[in-house]
Order: structure tokens, then C-alpha cells, then sequence
């Protein structure tokens, strides 16, 4: 006599819903044994589904006790049911209830994989469970692509596989024609020799050559129970349940674990293509959406850009423009040109830093326009000897003001397509197409707000030396006029007492810097002032109208002052100038430790025609112009330093001061002042960002989800086939993992491509990415993977 395996006692299952009550299963008392074949008839609502549910534990009874094997269920959990339904039944439905788009033996696969089996060593045993029930040759086809009776063989299969001793099927033949259905329940004969199969069907005459008991329920109540076919029962018991304790030993196993995560995952990217791209694509669209928005937000943390530009003290607005010098003055040497050079982000080294605020016009009708007879201010009663109409009133008109100096220093002879480096004050390099323009001279003029007098410019003939490599409209300077130009701010001031004072009987200064620079067809002791130059009042009063005039031809004394002359010598441009200098943190001196004027007197002597350069410049003799330099021994001692982009600012500025090195940021030491507007910008674009980054979210959340509902229908077949909950959220997690890491991947790749290519913008955000905005970019993409598997396995369990 074989084994019971299970027995049900006085078994009641009721349907409860808001206005009635069903009683599907009334008082059910039944044994099955090992080698049974048992058939389950009835007319349609009798029950047979119910009791089919219940011996496979997918639906709790209310009344009675089922023992399997001896033992009650009464103490089973939901996860004891979880294990009985995956170890203890083998399942086959009418409607198959396969894996669609997995192949014949991926189906099988996934049965022996659940159990924890690994895939690639268990082929060999699924195609023999294929061969079982005829469908070798359909091995590599994918179910969708099987006939009804195909899937059906296959689902027999996947049962098979799961090696249990029970095998339920409901109506396995009804989708099925008689012949196909047929063999489908020889089939199942074949199995019941060594499990228990019970069968639910509506066709039994079908069945009843095959069935070795026919059960018949009426109104939930059994009203047959009779042996049809008599068999030779000789059960394997070797065979009976084996794979108890395979299962049980299996359970736990971490590779194992990871063998059905990878498995399943893996499977459903590589044979649903069009799906994972869907899932890839959104995943994609987040990713590339989150970063530029966290890149906003990032560029935005910075409160720079609610601020002002003060250009008193720096007239070049830019912000990656770093102003270094040693703690004492000292001059900058080559060696701490190549040190701060070597600073990470530095990308640009000027020795000559004032030269930098002033801006150079090199081509007419581009950069300036000469205009004629246009000055507002014009001197009529002045010697007009020996000057053309047009030199008289000619005067310039500046078009663009968005080139500030450079000197050569900046650069090295790698950045020369042709020609050399400026080795003269009077040579240039720039770039241009004309090869013709090398050896050539140009005009150039210069004029600067911040260092002279608004609307002031001066002009020197330069000569090129050097054709640039990069297309640009930088011009680089020699560093010897760069100081020249800035040597009222750097080194000295220089005022001529050629301003009579009748009272006095004496010449009087102007009291504020007077810019020197060099006129090559000046000879010995000789200088030249402006026809409009600007007579300032002394405070003394009765300035003859001529006075101009009267300059021309006369001797006269050139005073020059040392920087460290303190303030009160100098005029209230220099003051001012003093006071930007002291907000940007470079001044050292203070007016408590200003000394007493350091004046060195040259004699001069006026020449006899006017120079054209501004007012606030005197042309002197390359002789006078050599003093000067004699007496300061002039050096370069402030850089401009250039870094990549604003947002490393702090970090090269520490870098530098760590090296002994005084250096601040002209950026920020102008822009101070707060900007109401600005500020409300700064906030609106933080509020969209964020909502955008918050919308997107839920977005994301709620669009996946509804996508991986596409999937209930398969996790509903895997449960069926014995797979976890938890294994199913696993898989998920993975699966979506997998696609969230590519896409978080594809994007990081995609901007560094953008920002090499030299998209500016993307450029520009990525500097202020760094390690931080990267792992903030990680975090949401994480946090939004695991939100959106989590509220779907949140439904599923509910379901
Ligand atoms: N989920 C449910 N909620 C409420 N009542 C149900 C539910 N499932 C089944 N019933 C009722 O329980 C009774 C038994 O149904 P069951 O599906 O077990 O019958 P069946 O014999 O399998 O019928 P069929 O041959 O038509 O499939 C019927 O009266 C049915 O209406």
C-alpha cells in the first residue's frame, strides 16, 4: 500500500464578500496517496478549483485540518505556505502559465534555479525533463512561439522539474483539442507512477482511461469518491520526495541566491530587448535631467552671482582672475612663475598684473574709430604751428572694450605659429591670418578706467613679432610696456610742476599721477604734455586761460615720488585708487606707516610741438625713461593668475597661500555688494531646480512602476513556480540596478564627452561637479531606484 501523503479532515472553505457569504468546500474528508491519478469532476461553481487551491496551499482554509505527510498544517505560516507551495507542488494550468518570452528550456531553467540550482551546470538535467514530455527540438524556442499543446507539454515540464510529489493541474486539456489533450493526460499518466497527480477536468471521459480515481464534487461537497483503473501500484519510493532535503539544504545558500537574482535579471534584459530599452530610456532621461539640475544647483550654491561688480579696483570682470604677489613686494622671478603654474587649475600666469585692467584697441573701425574734429573739449588759442588740422582735432573713439592686456609672459614660444617672442617694449605678438603683417607696425591704443581718467587713452606704434597659433583677439604685450603703462600704480608717481601759480611765482603739480610713457623721437632731457591736458585747480586760483601755451619751449623740473610716499602726496584719483587697492587686501602700506616723499628731479625740457597721447600721459625721452627705470629698478611683483573656472577658486587660493603666496581673487574682492534682483534669481533658480528634481522623482516613480506592472503577469508564474517574495524583489532591484547604473554611466560619459568637446555650459557645471556633485548625482539616481522597486514590490505584496 503506498504512502498518504496527504489528507484532508473535515476541510470548509467559505468566500466572504459585503452582502454574502459562499460556501465552496463543505466538511471535505479525503487521502491521496503516492501513484495516484485522481480526476476531480463536477458541474461548474461544485468547488474543484477551491480544493485544487487548497491541497496546493494558494488559498487558506476556514475550517477542518490538511496534513502533508503526517503533520498538520494548522501551525504553518505564510512563509511555511511559501515553502510547501515551492517545494511540495508541481503546478500545470489551462492556461499554461509560462514565461513568454524565455525559451522552452529557460522555462525548465527557471524551475531548477528557484530550487537553487545553478543554470549553467543544470541545462543537462532540463533538457532531459524537455525530452520527458517531446520537446527537445523546441528547446530554443521561445514559449510564445509554441503550440497550445506545446505549452502545455512544457508547462508538465517546468512541473516536472520542480521534483515534487504532487502535481496539480487544472483543466490542463482545456484549451487543448481531443488529441492533443490526450496526450497530455498519457503524459500526466505517465508521471503519476511515482508522484500524486490531481487532476481538475471537465472532459472525463477524456481522462478515465487514464485516472486511477475519480472524485466528484457537488455544492462543495464530495459526492463520488471511487478507484477507476486498477493498477499495479509500485511506487518509487526511492524516488519520494527527494527534493525535501535537496531544497532544504539549498535554502540560504548565498551563491545560490545570486545565481537566481543573476539568472532572472539577466534573462529578462537579454530576451525582452524592446522592454529594456523602454526601462533603460527612462532611466537615461532621469539621469541626464537630475544632473543638469543638480549641476544648477550646484553653479547656483555660489552666492557670486547675486552680487555687484565694483570694476574701481579690477576694471576686468572676470572671475577666474587671481591676483598673487609675495607677502614683502618682492619681484616674482621665473621660478615662482613655474611654481604657480604648477598649481592645479592654473592655467594662465601673467607677470605684469595691472597690465591686465588695461584694455588694448589694435584695429580701426574694429576695436576704435578715428574721429575728426569731434572732441568735446577743444582748445582753440593754442600755438597751432607746425600741426595739421587733422592732427588738432583728432581724437578716438572706442568701439569694444573687451580686451584687457596680456603681457608675453603669459605665454611661451609653443603658442607661436611664426615669428618669435617680444624681446622690445615696442613688439607684439597676435594672431592673423595676413603673413604679410610680421615685421609690420601697428597703432595700438590703450585706455583703462580703473588705473586713468575715464575716456583717458594713450597710444603706442608696436611692432609685430609673433603670429599666434589660436584664433584669438589676445594680443600679447611685452612686459616692459605693460609696466611702463602701469608704473603710476605699481612703482611711482610722477607729476610736473609745469602748472603756474601767479600768486606764487611758481610752478605747481598736479597732484595726481601723471603716467609716463616713452617717445622714441625724444632726445636727451626732453618731454611732451597734451595740447588738453587738464589744468586742475590748485585751490590758488588766477590760472591764466593760456597756461598750456605757456609749457611750450620752457625748462622745467620732473618730480618723482616712490611708491611708499603715502597717500598724501598723491591726488584723489591715487586716493581712490589707494582705497580699491586697500578693499582687495594688496596694500600694505597704511597711512600710519607712510613715510615722507622719496623724490628723485630730473630736468627737463619741453618739446616744441604736443603730444596726441591722453591727458594724463607724458611722452618722455627713451634717455629720461631709462632714469626712472635706474632709479626703481623696476621688477615685476603682482601676477594675474588664471584657474579653469570660478568654482576652484578657494581651493587654488589656499594652494597658493600654502606656498607663501598673498593672493586673492579680483572677483571676489569686487563683487561685494548684494543685488536684490539678483538674489530673488539666484532663489527662483534653486526653487525650479528643486522642484524639478522633486517632479521628477515622483515622475519616475510613478512611470517605472506602471512599466514594471508589465511584469505582474510573470511574477505571478514565478510564484507558482516556487519563487520567493523576496527573491522577486531581488530581482527587480537588480534588474532595475543594472539599468539605472548603465544609464547613471552613459550620462556621466555623455557630459565628459560634452565637456571636451567644449560645450560651454556643460563645461562650466562640470567644474563645480567635483566628487561631491558626482555622489549627490549617485544618491538621487540610487534613492530614486530604490524608491520606484520599492513601492512596486509594495503593490505585489498587497496583491
Ligand atoms: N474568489 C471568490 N469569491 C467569491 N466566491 C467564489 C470565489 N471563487 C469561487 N467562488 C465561489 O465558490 C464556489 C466554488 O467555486 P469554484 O471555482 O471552486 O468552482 P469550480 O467547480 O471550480 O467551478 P468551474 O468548473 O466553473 O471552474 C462557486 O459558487 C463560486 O461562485
Amino acid at each position: 500500500m503506498a504512502e498518504t501523503i496527504l489528507r484532508l479532515q473535515n476541510i470548509s472553505k467559505y468566500y466572504y464578500s459585503d452582502t454574502s457569504v459562499t460556501q465552496a468546500l463543505r466538511k471535505i474528508n479525503l487521502e491521496f496517496s503516492m501513484g495516484e491519478f485522481v480526476a476531480i469532476t463536477g458541474e461548474s461553481g461544485g468547488g474543484k478549483s477551491t480544493l485544487l487551491n487548497v491541497i496546493s496551499g494558494m488559498l487558506p482554509f476556514d475550517e477542518g485540518e490538511m496534513y502533508f505527510r503526517g503533520e498538520p498544517t494548522f501551525q504553518y505560516d505564510d512563509q511555511d505556505w511559501e515553502e510547501y507551495r515551492r517545494n511540495k507542488i508541481g503546478f500545470v494550468f489551462q492556461d499554461y502559465s509560462l514565461i513568454n518570452h524565455y525559451t522552452a528550456l529557460d522555462n525548465i531553467l527557471a524551475a531548477l534555479v528557484i530550487q537553487g540550482k545553478d543554470p549553467e551546470s543544470s541545462k543537462e538535467e532540463a533538457m532531459a525533463y524537455l525530452e520527458q514530455v517531446g520537446l527537445t527540438e523546441q528547446a530554443a524556442q521561445r514559449a510564445s512561439q509554441l503550440s497550445s499543446g506545446q505549452k502545455q507539454r512544457l508547462s508538465i515540464a517546468r512541473a516536472l522539474a520542480k521534483n515534487t510529489d504532487i502535481i496539480v493541474a487544472d483543466e490542463p486539456t482545456g484549451n487543448l483539442d481531443s488529441e492533443t489533450g490526450e496526450q497530455i493526460v498519457e503524459i500526466l499518466e505517465r508521471l503519476s507512477h511515482e508522484k500524486l497527480v490531481i487532476m481538475v477536468t471537465h472532459n472525463y471521459d477524456q481522462a478515465e482511461p487514464y485516472v486511477t480515481r475519480r472524485i466528484r464534487l457537488h455544492d462543495g461537497e464530495v459526492v463520488t469518491d471511487v478507484p477507476v483503473n486498477k493498477r499495479d501500484e509500485n511506487v518509487d519510493q526511492d524516488h519520494q520526495n527527494p527534493s525535501e532535503g535537496e531544497i532544504k539544504s539549498n535554502s540560504g545558500e548565498k551563491t545560490k541566491k545570486k545565481h537566481l537574482e543573476n539568472f532572472f535579471a539577466l534573462k529578462n534584459i537579454k530576451m525582452q530587448k524592446a522592454r529594456a530599452g523602454l526601462f533603460f530610456t527612462f532611466f537615461l532621461i532621469t539621469a541626464v535631467v537630475s544632473f543638469l539640475f543638480i549641476g544648477e544647483l550646484l553653479v547656483y550654491r555660489d552666492d557670486r552671482i547675486t552680487k555687484e561688480y565694483n570694476s574701481d579696483a579690477y576694471l576686468q570682470k572676470n572671475d577666474t582672475r587671481l591676483v598673487v604677489r609675495h607677502p614683502d613686494n618682492s619681484v616674482l622671478t621665473e621660478k615662482d612663475q613655474a611654481a604657480i603654474a604648477g598649481v592645479k587649475y592654473v592655467t594662465m600666469t601673467d607677470l605684469c598684473d595691472y597690465a591686465n585692467d588695461i584694455n588694448y584697441y589694435i584695429e580701426e573701425d574694429k576695436d576704435y574709430e578715428k574721429t575728426h574734429g569731434s572732441q568735446d573739449k577743444q582748445i582753440t588759442n593754442v600755438d597751432n604751428d607746425g600741426m595739421t588740422e587733422e592732427e588738432k582735432n583728432q581724437g578716438i573713439r572706442l568701439l569694444d572694450k573687451t580686451h584687457f592686456m596680456k603681457s608675453s609672459t603669459a605665454i611661451t614660444k609653443s603658442d607661436l605659429a611664426s615669428g618669435r617672442l617680444p624681446k622690445e617694449r615696442n613688439e607684439i605678438v597676435l594672431y592673423t591670418t595676413d603673413k604679410k603683417k610680421l615685421n609690420s607696425q601697428i597703432r595700438c591704443y590703450f585706455s583703462s578706467e580703473n588705473l586713468w581718467k575715464e575716456g583717458e587713452s594713450c597710444f603706442q606704434d608696436l611692432k609685430i613679432v609673433g603670429i599666434l597659433k589660436d584664433n584669438t583677439r589676445q594680443v600679447y604685450f611685452h612686459p616692459e610696456l605693460c609696466q611702463m603703462l602701469t608704473y603710476g600704480m605699481d612703482k611711482f608717481v610722477v607729476w610736473g610742476e609745469f602748472c603756474w601759480d601767479m600768486r606764487y611765482e611758481k610752478y605747481y603739480g598736479t597732484m595726481k599721477p601723471v603716467y609716463v610713457v616713452v617717445a622714441d623721437d625724444l632726445k636727451d632731457n626732453q618731454v611732451r604734455v597734451s595740447e588738453n591736458y587738464i589744468i586742475p585747480s590748485t585751490g590758488y586760483g588766477l590760472v591764466p586761460s593760456d597756461l598750456k601755451m605757456a609749457f611750450s619751449g620752457q625748462q622745467g623740473v620732473l618730480h618723482i615720488e616712490k611708491e611708499e610716499s603715502g597717500n598724501d602726496t598723491a591726488g584723489a584719483q591715487a586716493d581712490e585708487i589707494d582705497q580699491n587697492m586697500k578693499a582687495a587686501g594688496l596694500e600694505t602700506d597704511s597711512e600710519e606707516t607712510s613715510q615722507k616723499a622719496n623724490r628723485i628731479s630730473i630736468d627737463i625740457e619741453y618739446a616744441e610741438d604736443f603730444s596726441q597721447q591722453g591727458g594724463d600721459f607724458i611722452e618722455v625721452s627713451p634717455e629720461i625713461y631709462q632714469k626712472l627705470r635706474d632709479y626703481y629698478n623696476i621688477g615685476t611683483t603682482q601676477a594675474s593668475v588664471y584657474i579653469a573656472n570660478y568654482s576652484k577658486t578657494d581651493k587654488v587660493l589656499r594652494e597658493l597661500q600654502d606656498m607663501g603666496y598673498d593672493a586673492i581673487s579680483t572677483y571676489q574682492v569686487s563683487a561685494t555688494k548684494y543685488v536684490q534682483e539678483k538674489v530673488y534669481k539666484r532663489l527662483e533658480v534653486i526653487g525650479i531646480s528643486t522642484l524639478i528634481l522633486i517632479a521628477l522623482a515622483i515622475l519616475q516613480i510613478l512611470i517605472i512602476r506602471s512599466i514594471l506592472k508589465i511584469k505582474k503577469k510573470d511574477y505571478s508564474v514565478l510564484r507558482f513556480i516556487g519563487m520567493r517574495r523576496r527573491q522577486m524583489g531581488r530581482i527587480t532591484y537588480l534588474e532595475m540596478g543594472i539599468h539605472c547604473i548603465a544609464a547613471v554611466i552613459v550620462t556621466a560619459i555623455i557630459m565628459v564627452i560634452l565637456q571636451q568637446t567644449g560645450v560651454s555650459f556643460i563645461r562650466n557645471m562640470m567644474f563645480y561637479y567635483g566628487i561631491i556633485g558626482f555622489v549627490l548625482f549617485i544618491v538621487y539616481n540610487a534613492v530614486l531606484l530604490f524608491l520606484t522597486v520599492f513601492f512596486f514590490n509594495r503593490t505585489l505584496r498587497q496583491e
